[in-house]
């Protein structure tokens, strides 16, 4: 499975790019702005602390303005790109004259099968359906993801999911029950998963412990 950090923020790419187990980083036009400066800059300086994927979202309205952002992008980046786009008419287009020219490509704001369908069509590397926002509107992200899979699989596609808008442990805990090819989680959200109470419980003890005997 892989794993991707959900920020643009050069500090806390830092802090978990060290771990090296990271695939990369995913942003979006609401992601760089919270950091504001200059978008472009920031995506290079990211690519140069990087060893990993970088996402970034298109913002033009017609495809051959998608197209032409994508090919800038691409150039700009000494690491891999995945291209997200929206998905709309024209972006189904800019996926796949993205795709036929060798670069990774993602169908983003996916929330129908019809959608994921037309997406995998286009020749998208991965979708992204946004596990949070479905539940938040009431649905079953879920299930969502498990008919996705489904329709992928009977109908022979091999694009990927990538599980976005992951705002808490149990929708970690349903997507390992079911299977995910990728995830993409917050900086916040990632810190607020490494804590339990009991293991800082146990820790406190075992260090109070030793703090017993360590000079005897
Ligand atoms: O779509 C991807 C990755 O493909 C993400 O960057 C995605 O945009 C983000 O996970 C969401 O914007 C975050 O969603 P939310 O927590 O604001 O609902």
């Amino acid at each position: 499975m892989e794993l991707y950090l959900d920020t643009a923020n050069l500090e806390h790419i830092d802090s978990v790019n060290k771990l090296g187990f990271l695939d990369g980083v995913t942003t979006n036009p609401t992601i760089l702005s919270k950091e504001e400066r200059p978008p472009f800059d920031l995506i290079q300086e990211i690519d140069r602390k990087l060893s990993g994927k970088i996402w970034y979202q298109v913002t033009g309205s017609t495809a051959d303005e998608a197209v032409e952002e994508a090919i800038k992008v691409a150039n700009m980046c000494h690491n891999k790109v995945v291209i997200k786009f929206p998905f709309t008419l024209e972006n189904l287009e800019g996926i796949r004259r993205i795709s036929q020219k060798g670069i990774e490509t993602n169908a983003t704001l996916v929330y129908s099968i019809p959608q994921a369908i037309f997406a995998a069509k286009a020749g998208s590397t991965y979708i992204s359906p946004y596990l949070g926002r479905i539940d938040d509107a009431g649905g079953s992200s879920i299930q969502f993801i498990n008919d996705v899979k489904q329709a992928y699989e009977n109908l022979g596609f091999d694009t990927k999911i990538i599980g976005a808008s992951i705002r808490n442990a149990q929708h970690l805990v349903d997507l390992s029950k079911n299977g995910i090819d990728a995830l993409t989680i917050s900086y916040g959200n990632f810190e607020k998963m490494l804590h339990n109470t009991m293991t800082d419980a146990g820790m406190e003890q075992f260090q109070e412990d030793w703090d017993k005997i360590k000079n005897l």
